[in-house]
C-alpha cells in the first residue's frame, strides 16, 4: 500500500508502533512462507478484474444478487483450481478459503456447504469405496453438493427428523419419503439452485426396524440439464437477517429412490438383504457437526478481525467532541470508553485464534484414536466442542454489535460492512447447534464429572480442576494471571455443585429426572458458561505465554498484553461470580479495575499497528470505514453515489405521489 496515500492520523499511528507489524502477520499464518502462500493467492483472486462489482451487492435484487455470487465464486474456483494444478498449496490453510471468499462476496457463499459440510462429511462417513468414487468429483466440483440435515419442524433435535429411507431388498434401493410438512428439509446452504447433490440425514428403516438417522449420499438434480430429478421437489426459502446469498433452501422427497451404496457406510452399513450392521458408536453419524462446531472458531476469530480492523482504524481517523476547551478535537480512540469498547474486540479474536488451534489439535487426535477404535475421549470432544462454539458465537456476536457501536451512524451503513459482518456472525449462535442446546450437552458432561468428583474417581484432563474445588469453602483469591485462572475454576466447579444440587432438591418422589433437570437447566446453562470461560482464560493464557517466547521482546509483550486484558476484562465482567466463589474483595476488584485501564492505555498506542497485523486486505475487508488508508470520508461519499437513486435528480415517485399529494393539501 502506498503510504502517500494515507491519512495522516494512521500515517501517525503506525509510527507510533513499537513492534513489527509484520512478524506479527507472520505469526498469525504460522509462518513466512503461510503468509506469502497467502498474499499471493489473495492478490491474485482480488485484483481479477471479473471479481470487482460495478453496482454493489446490496444494490441487486434478491435473484441478482445469488447470479452475482455465483458467478464470482465459480471465478474463484476457477483460479484455486489453477492454484492446485500448479504447485501443492500446503501452507494455504483451509481456513483460508473461507477467509478468501469475502473478497469475493461480501456475504456468504453458496458454496460454502460444498467445502465445510459436504467434502467433510463425504471425507469422514463414506467407507474406502465409496471415498474413492465420491470425493474426487467433489473436490474437483464435478458434482456440488450440500448438508440437508435440518427439516422445517426440527433442527436442534436431531431423533425428531422425520424424513424417512426405507431399504426394499427386491430392488436393493432405499426409498426416501418426506411423511409431512414438517420433515421437509429447509435451511441447508446451497441447496435451492446451487446443489446438484446433497448429503440427506433419514430415518433408517429396514426389514421392518426402525434404527436411527443416518447419512445417505443423494443426487437431487440432473447433471447436464440442472433440473430437479423427478420425486424431488426442491426451492429456496427466502431472505433473512443475513447469509442472503448462501442459496438456503428446502427439499422433499416423494418415493425417490436410491442404491443401497448411498448410505455412508463407514459406521453402519445396511446390506443387500437389509441386515443392520450397528456403528461402534451411533453418535459417529454426529460426526461432520463435531468438525465443524471446531473449526467455526477459526470462522469466528477471523470475522472479529475484520470488524476489529474497521472500527479501530475508524476510531483513529475520526474525530469528535472537545475533551478540554480551545483544544482540537479528540481521536475517539483516545476516549478511554472507546478503548473499553474496541480492544477487548481485538483480544478476543486471539484468544479465539489459539484456542481454536488448541481445540483443532486436540480434535485431530481424538479423531485418530477414533480411527483405531478408540472412543473414549469423544465425549470430552463434544462437550468442549459444544460449549466453545456456543460461548465463542455469542461473544462474537456481541463484539462485532459492540464495534458497530462503536462506529456510531457510520457503522449503520452496510457500506461499513459491520452490518453484513453482524448478519454472519449472529447467524452463528444458531446454526450447527443452537446456544442453549449445546450448553446443555457440556452440562451432561458437567454433571457427570461431578458424579465422579462424588465418587473420588480421576477425571478427564479439561475437568480434572472440579476435583480441586469440591469442598464449600471460598478460593483463596490472588491478584495474578493464575489466580484469575483458579478464580474462574473455583466459579466453575462452585456453579457446577449448585447446578448438581438444584437438580437433587427438584428429585423430589415422583418427579422424573428429566423434569428436575429441565427445572435447574438455567443454572446448568450457567455452570457450562463458566467451566468454557475457565477453558477459555486458561488456554488462551498458555498459549499467548508459549507464543510469547517465540517473538520478538516487542511482540512478545503485547501479546501478554492482549491476553492478560482477557482476563481483566473477564474477570471483572464475572465480578458477582467471583465474589462468591472466591475471597476475592473490594479492594481487590479496584485494583483490576486500575490495572485494566492500565492494559488500554498500553495498548493504545499500539491498536492500529495490532489490527494490521491481521493484514486483511481492502478487498476483503469490504468497508468504507476501515480500509488501509483511513480515507473513510471520501469512500463513504464515493459509495453514497453509488446509490442508484442518485442517477437521476428527480425520482419518478414525486410526480406519481408526492406532488399529487401536495397538491390535495392545498385544496
Ligand atoms: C485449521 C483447520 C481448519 C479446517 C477448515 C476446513 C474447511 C474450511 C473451509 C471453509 C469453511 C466453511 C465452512 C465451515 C464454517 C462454518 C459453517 C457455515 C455454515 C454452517 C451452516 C450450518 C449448518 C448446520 O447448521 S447443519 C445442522 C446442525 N444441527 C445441529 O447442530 C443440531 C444440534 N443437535 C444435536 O447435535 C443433537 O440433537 C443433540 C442436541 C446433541 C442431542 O442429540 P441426541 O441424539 O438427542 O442426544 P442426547 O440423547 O441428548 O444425548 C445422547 C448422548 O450422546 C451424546 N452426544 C450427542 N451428540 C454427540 C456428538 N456429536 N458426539 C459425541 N457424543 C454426542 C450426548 O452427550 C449424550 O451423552 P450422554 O448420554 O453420555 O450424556
Ligand atoms: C443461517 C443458517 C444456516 C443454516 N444452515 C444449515 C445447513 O446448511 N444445513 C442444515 O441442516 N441446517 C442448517 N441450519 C439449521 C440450524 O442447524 C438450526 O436452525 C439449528 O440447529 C437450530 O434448530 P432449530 O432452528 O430447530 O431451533 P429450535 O430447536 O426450534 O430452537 C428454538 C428455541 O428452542 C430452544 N430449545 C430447543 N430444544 C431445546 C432443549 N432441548 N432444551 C432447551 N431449549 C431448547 C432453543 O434453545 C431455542 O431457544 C441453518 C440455520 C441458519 C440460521
Amino acid at each position: 500500500m502506498a503510504e502517500h496515500n494515507v491519512c495522516v492520523e494512521l500515517v501517525r499511528e503506525r509510527q507510533k508502533c513499537t513492534f513489527e507489524v509484520q512478524e506479527l502477520i507472520h505469526l498469525i499464518d504460522g509462518g513466512i512462507t503461510a503468509t506469502e502462500e497467502r498474499r499471493e493467492v489473495e492478490n491474485v483472486v482480488c485484483t481479477d478484474p471479473r471479481i470487482k462489482d460495478v453496482v454493489p451487492e446490496e444494490y441487486l435484487s434478491h435473484k441478482e444478487r445469488y447470479e452475482n455470487a455465483i458467478r464470482k465464486n465459480c471465478i474463484l474456483q476457477e483460479i484455486l483450481k489453477k492454484y492446485t494444478e500448479k504447485r501443492t498449496w500446503d501452507n494455504f490453510r483451509p481456513s483460508n478459503k473461507y477467509r478468501i471468499s469475502s473478497g469475493v462476496v461480501k456475504d456468504i457463499s453458496p458454496f460454502m456447504l460444498h467445502t465445510g459440510m459436504f467434502i467433510p462429511t463425504l471425507v469422514n462417513q463414506s467407507d474406502d469405496e465409496q471415498k474413492a468414487k465420491w470425493v474426487p468429483k467433489a473436490m474437483s466440483m464435478e458434482i456440488i453438493g450440500t448438508y440437508a440435515q435440518t427439516e422445517l419442524g426440527h433442527g436442534s433435535f436431531i431423533r425428531g427428523l422425520e424424513t424417512t429411507a426405507t431399504y426394499d431388498p427386491n430392488t436393493e434401493e432405499f426409498v426416501l419419503n418426506t411423511p409431512n410438512l414438517t420433515s421437509y428439509k429447509w435451511w441447508p446452504g446451497g441447496l435451492a439452485h446451487t446443489a446438484n447433490h446433497c448429503i440427506v440425514v433419514a430415518q433408517l428403516y429396514s426389514k421392518g426396524q426402525h434404527y436411527g438417522v443416518h447419512p445417505f449420499f443423494v443426487q437431487i438434480r440432473d447433471i447436464e440439464t440442472h433440473v430437479p430429478l423427478p420425486g424431488i421437489k426442491v426451492g429456496e426459502i427466502g431472505p433473512k437477517l443475513g447469509f442472503q446469498t448462501a442459496n438456503n433452501g428446502f427439499l422433499g422427497f416423494e418415493n425417490f429412490r436410491i442404491p443401497r451404496r448411498n448410505m455412508l457406510m463407514k459406521n453402519a452399513q445396511v446390506l443387500k438383504d437389509g441386515t443392520y450392521i450397528k456403528s461402534k458408536n451411533d453418535k459417529l453419524t454426529y460426526g461432520t457437526m463435531v468438525f465443524v462446531r471446531v473449526i467455526i472458531l477459526f470462522d469466528l476469530a477471523f470475522e472479529l478481525s475484520r470488524a476489529a480492523t474497521i472500527a479501530v482504524r475508524y476510531s483513529a481517523v475520526r474525530h469528535q467532541s472537545q475533551l478540554k476547551a480551545n483544544e482540537p478535537e479528540l481521536q475517539i480512540i483516545d476516549y478511554v470508553t472507546q478503548q473499553h469498547k474496541l480492544f477487548i474486540g481485538v483480544s478476543t479474536s486471539h484468544v479465539f485464534r489459539v484456542v481454536g488451534l488448541w481445540l483443532w489439535n486436540t480434535y485431530v487426535k481424538v479423531n485418530a484414536d477414533i480411527g483405531k477404535g478408540n472412543m473414549d475421549q469423544l465425549p470430552e470432544l463434544h462437550a468442549l466442542a459444544c460449549c466453545l462454539k456456543a460461548v465463542c458465537s455469542r461473544d462474537a456476536a456481541a463484539r462485532v454489535e459492540e464495534f458497530r457501536l462503536a462506529c456510531g451512524g457510520h457503522g449503520f451503513m452496510t457500506s461499513s460492512n459491520l452490518p453484513i459482518i453482524n448478519g454472519i456472525v449472529s447467524a452463528s449462535i444458531t446454526y450447527e447447534g443452537e446456544f442453549s442446546v449445546l450448553m446443555l450437552q457440556t452440562a451432561r458432561f458437567l454433571m457427570k464429572a461431578w458424579n465422579g468428583v462424588l465418587a473420588r474417581k480421576t477425571l478427564t484432563p479439561t475437568v480434572s480442576y472440579l476435583s480441586k474445588f469440591s469442598n464449600s469453602d471460598r478460593v483463596q483469591w490472588a491478584n495474578t494471571t493464575a489466580g484469575i485462572i483458579s478464580g474462574f475454576q473455583a466459579a466453575a466447579a462452585g456453579k457446577t455443585k449448585e447446578a448438581y444440587a438444584a437438580i437433587q432438591s427438584y428429585l423430589k418422589p415422583g418427579t422424573d429426572y428429566e423434569d428436575a433437570w429441565n427445572s435447574a437447566s438455567v443454572q446448568l446453562v450457567s455452570a457450562s458458561e463458566a467451566h468454557c470461560r475457565a477453558i477459555l482464560c486458561e488456554i488462551s493464557w498458555s498459549e499467548m505465554q508459549r507464543l510469547s517466547k517465540t517473538v520478538s521482546p516487542n511482540l512478545g509483550k503485547v501479546l501478554l498484553e492482549l491476553a492478560e486484558l482477557y482476563l481483566t476484562y473477564w474477570s471483572l465482567e464475572k465480578r458477582g461470580d467471583l465474589l462468591m466463589y472466591t475471597t476475592i474483595s473490594t479492594a481487590d476488584i479496584a485494583k483490576l479495575q486500575a490495572r485494566y485501564e492500565e492494559l488500554l492505555a498500553l495498548i493504545r498506542p499500539n491498536a492500529v499497528g495490532i489490527v494490521d497485523g491481521f493484514d486483511i486486505r481492502d478487498e476483503i475487508l469490504n468497508s468504507t470505514l476501515g480500509a488501509y488508508d483511513g480515507r473513510v470520508y471520501e469512500r463513504l461519499m464515493e459509495e453514497a453515489k453509488k446509490s442508484p437513486l442518485n442517477a437521476e435528480p428527480v425520482n419518478e415517485s414525486f410526480h406519481k405521489y408526492i406532488k399529487p399529494l401536495m397538491l390535495k393539501a392545498k385544496l
